[in-house]
């Protein structure tokens, strides 16, 4: 029994031991992605740095070469101040304080030496500083024009519609600036470096102890940059934060917005939370501020106690004869210029941090880009007329950082040249199915295919060119009128006669007759232009849309809600006979959301969606003789319209 009891307890510490192992192989492995997670991160920030080194070449040759040129000189000069000083105090002890030729002939270039090594601190170090500022700012116009390119190339919208992405895009379209400076700070960094490491050279030579001065910058510079950390780890934290607040300021302002705010009395409340939220991001950066401040002061204390052991040391020796009073003058002096150093190193290495936080956010933005750039690389373009239609088999759809399906079992084909009509209450996934149709996401699983190839396999751009739509929430285009609505086909923005045949395919010409200047008219206030009413913006919208003539894909979702039923029907009318006749020509498939029965009604077939899957499906004629959802809801509106 005891033996038993003793193979128990030894398998026992046997199973804890390896229990133990195994946790210390687990720590190990972590430790080790750690590390090459870190590595990463460095060969971004290395990549990064060059690219923008690259850019700052680019954006002004000669600036960018003084630039180097200056920072080099400036990095060397207060080791030759103190040098020069060191040779004129140590020249006049050992022969006197004797004026004339001789001594001139002596200290004359140490003089000038020293003179010309402080001027260029102070002239070298301004100049560098406006060049700097100069180039910064080319550079960063350059960096938005880069951050605005890739947010626009990438294919899709869930960089756009997905929190966590859009702080992401938030923060490196703000700090653009930041990271213009970026490489210049770590010049900065590296040059001041130098000079530290020169200063750490010349002190060594009069006592190796004063290396312990050089040291003490070490703890000064740590807390410095955990104090920063401290603070940009705030500043990511609370990013979604000031996107709220600075979208409800907004909302106080934006004359859209203005009518619901001032009519639901909501203005100052609207105000009151965005302030809220503000003080909040204050708090936790002043707190974290403060945390910073503190050790940041226990690191310079440090610094401040060493200099002071330093000048103790050097004064001991002198007064016991060992060293030269030239040695006193040195230190005191590099010991001014180790703090200048000092300052300057932790400025930059706080910029290059700040930055540093940036340039991740814009690495991940331009891999982000490139990623998609390269895969629309290998895709291939849509066919030119569509002669097997649209099909969906099986398809489900959860939106990329959220766990619920919004779509899930859609099984339809929409046939070449046919006009498909759906219908749904609100939220049961007519829109995001435009999404999947338009390209802008892909399907979680199953298959949406165009003539037999899989969308996905379609390059993004080419099915966009291909596409064209209306929405319900359509952008009001401040622009010249012509521009507005060219603008749905960008190479032919400027084709009057293009314009036209738009305007008068989506029944615009009125409203166009309106404007002061038809197609001339500037449009909206905030240029001082012509006011629209919400239905005449709308109109605008359909013709922008109609700009493309053989697309392969129509989309038509609500864009007619801000138009009277009898408008929306004439129009609806319209487009499906412009979709018929089109069809023969590309095959083109018209696929027409709103949550008017009697416009849908006019489509081919109709899905009817309800809870993110197809509840009846069939054409009108079909859905009424099943006597199903369809029917009813059909004959509820139009017992609530006639
Ligand atoms: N970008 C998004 N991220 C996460 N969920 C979303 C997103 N857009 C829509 N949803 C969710 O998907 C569901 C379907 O929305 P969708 O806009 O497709 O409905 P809809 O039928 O077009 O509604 P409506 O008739 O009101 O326009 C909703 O529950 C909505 O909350």
């Amino acid at each position: 029994m005891n033996r038993t009891g003793d193979l128990a307890d030894r398998l026992g510490i046997l199973a804890g031991r390896t229990g133990n192992v195994a946790k210390r192989l687990g720590t190990l492995v972590n430790r080790t992605g750690n590390l090459a997670g870190r590595l990463d991160t460095l060969a971004d920030r290395l990549r990064t740095l060059r690219h923008l080194l690259a850019l700052s070449w680019r954006v002004d040759r000669t600036a960018t070469a003084v630039n180097w040129l200056l920072r080099i000189l400036v990095a060397v000069t207060p080791t030759a101040v103190g040098l020069a000083q060191r040779w004129v105090v140590d020249d006049a002890r050992v022969n006197g304080t004797s004026s004339g030729l001789a001594a001139w002939s002596r200290l004359g270039p140490a003089v000038i030496f020293g003179a010309l090594a402080a001027m260029m601190l102070t002239i070298g170090g301004r100049m560098q500083g406006n060049l700097r500022a100069g180039l910064v700012s080319k550079m960063d116009l350059e960096l938005t024009r880069e951050v605005m390119a890739d947010v626009a190339s990438i294919p899709g919208v869930e960089h756009l519609e997905r929190a966590d992405y859009l702080n992401r895009v938030f923060l490196a379209v703000k700090g653009t600036n930041a990271l213009a400076g970026y490489a210049w700070s770590v010049v900065e960094g590296a040059t001041a470096l130098i000079s530290l490491t020169l200063s750490g050279v010349l002190l060594a030579q009069i006592d190796p102890l004063l290396l312990g001065l050089v040291a003490t910058t070490v703890p000064v510079l740590a807390f410095g940059n955990r104090a920063q950390a401290w603070s940009r780890a705030a500043h990511e934290a609370d990013a979604e934060i000031t996107r709220l607040e600075l979208h409800l300021h907004e909302l106080c302002l934006n004359p859209n917005a203005a009518k619901e705010v001032r009519i639901a009395g909501s203005g100052p409340e609207l105000s009151r939370r965005a302030t809220a939220l503000w003080e909040e991001a204050s708090r936790h950066q002043r707190r974290a501020h403060v945390r910073g401040a503190a050790l940041q002061a226990a690191g310079w204390t440090l610094y401040v106690a060493g200099l002071g052991a330093g000048i103790a040391l050097v004064v001991h020796r002198v007064l016991a004869g060992q060293a030269a009073i030239g040695a006193l003058v040195m230190v005191l002096t590099l010991a001014a210029q180790l703090r200048l150093q000092l300052f300057l190193l932790q400025s930059s290495t706080e910029r290059i941090g700040d930055a540093g936080q940036v340039a991740e956010h814009y690495a991940w933005l331009r891999d982000h880009a490139a990623t998609a750039t390269r895969s629309a690389a290998h895709r291939q373009a849509p066919p030119s007329r569509l002669t097997g239609g649209i099909t969906l088999d099986d398809v489900a759809f959860t939106y990329p950082g959220t766990t619920t399906p919004v779509l899930h079992s859609i099984t339809a084909h929409f046939p070449p040249g046919s006009v498909i009509g759906l219908v749904g209450v609100n939220g049961a996934g007519k829109t995001t199915l435009v999404k999947l149709l338009t390209g802008l996401y892909q399907p979680t699983s199953g298959r949406l295919e165009v003539d037999g190839t899989p969308l996905s396999a379609i390059a993004p751009k080419a099915w966009a060119s291909a596409s064209c739509g209306v929405f319900q929430d359509f952008v009001k285009f401040e622009l010249p009128a012509y521009q507005a609505i060219g603008v749905g086909d960008l190479p032919r923005i400027e084709d009057r006669a293009a314009v036209e045949a738009a305007v008068a395919r989506a029944g615009a010409e009125a409203t166009v007759a309106s404007l002061g200047d038809g197609l001339d008219s500037q449009l909206g206030k905030i240029f001082g232009g012509a006011e629209l009413s919400h239905g005449q913006w709308q109109r605008l919208a359909l013709a922008r849309g109609q700009m493309r003539t053989a697309p392969l894909l129509l989309v038509l979702d609500e864009p007619t809600a801000a138009l009277d039923p009898q408008a929306e029907h004439e129009l609806f009318e319209a487009f499906a006979r412009q979709a018929r006749s089109a069809a023969a020509a590309t095959g083109a498939v018209t696929v027409l959301v709103s949550h008017r029965f009697s416009t849908v009604s006019m489509a081919d077939h109709v899905l009817v969606l309800a809870d993110g899957t197809v509840l009846e499906s069939g054409t009108h004629a079909q859905l009424m003789a099943a006597g199903g959802r369809y029917a009813e809801l059909y004959a509820a509106q139009a017992a609530a319209y006639f």
